[in-house]
């Protein structure tokens, strides 16, 4: 039994989409934790498990390459909206995530989802010298203001923060930016679930909008994110005056290829990263 695969790109936030109408195979941990490690699966920052329901409506479930489920991903909706657009021939869709419902909307690879309401930051609070935020958007995201976010170390700094209270016991994607003026900012994700940086993350552009919008740092309401990926993303923080309710998330989501991952009798391959580890390359 094959189960079969697309690969699809939010800017660089990479996901394998499996559709359930195509599989008998309903390990997604397993398969996560399998299909996501690179040389030895197909290599990605997690897996995407895309479930028709009916009338334009999907559920999607994102699980980090360790197996666990992230509560939200917006890349991951992102890139499920253009497998749908792709598979079903669909422009709009309402997609399901958690129990939250996101409009999605394709134009070409460019694709822009509904976040919607992103909760008042919390913090600041001090870690080694950073201002950090707490923004729970509803993923776990802390967002530290920094000069210069290029040459931050991003593998040492993202779990210094992770490891301090309030944040401690929380599964936090630590997000670092640095304004470049008007409405643009330049962000760096040290990401949970993956446990190294992603060249972008969907809710880490986000929260750092609503922060850097909080303390005043941008000219308007449609902010520009560059990441480490060639393609930035764009935050709609929508009316001014009404708290960030109506937040958008938009930029390029581009399907890369698809195919089978060979899975004889469905059995997993035994180098299949055990439960509650993160791969190792
Ligand atoms: N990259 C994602 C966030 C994933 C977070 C996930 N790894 C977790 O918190 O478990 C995004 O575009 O919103």
């Amino acid at each position: 039994m094959d189960i079969r695969f697309s690969k699809v790109h939010g800017t660089g936030n990479d996901y394998i989409v499996v559709n359930t109408a195509d599989q008998s195979f309903h390990d997604w941990p397993a398969l996560a934790r399998w299909a996501c490690q690179p040389h030895l699966g197909v290599g990605a920052d997690g897996l995407v498990v895309l479930t028709h329901h009916q009338q334009g409506r999907f559920a999607v479930d994102s699980l980090n390459p360790d197996g666990t489920p992230s509560e939200m991903s917006v890349n991951a909706l992102r890139c499920a909206a253009r497998e749908i657009r792709h598979r079903y021939g669909q422009r709009s869709a309402t997609l399901v995530m958690n129990g939250r419902e996101h409009a999605a909307e394709c134009a070409g690879d460019e694709v822009s989802v509904r976040v919607g309401a992103v909760p008042r930051p919390q913090g600041p609070y001090e870690v080694d010298g950073l201002a950090v935020y707490y923004v729970p958007t509803p993923n776990e995201d802390a967002v530290a203001m920094v000069s210069d976010v290029d040459s931050c170390d991003v593998a040492v700094l993202g779990p210094a923060v992770r490891r301090h209270a309030p944040l401690a016991h929380l599964p936090v994607n630590v997000n670092f930016v640095t304004p470049q003026g008007g409405s643009e900012l330049r962000v760096r994700t040290f990401e949970h679930g993956v446990e190294g940086e992603t060249l972008s993350s969907g809710s880490g552009a986000v929260s750092a909008a609503v922060v850097a919008s909080r303390l005043g740092l941008l000219a308007g309401r449609r902010v520009l994110v560059s990441n480490r990926s060639a393609g930035s993303l764009s935050v709609d923080l929508g009316d001014p005056t009404d708290g960030h309710r109506d937040v958008w998330l938009a930029g390029e989501a581009v399907r890369v290829f698809s195919g089978e991952l060979c899975c004889p009798n469905g059995v997993l391959p035994a180098y299949a990263t055990a439960a509650g580890q993160v791969p190792r390359w």
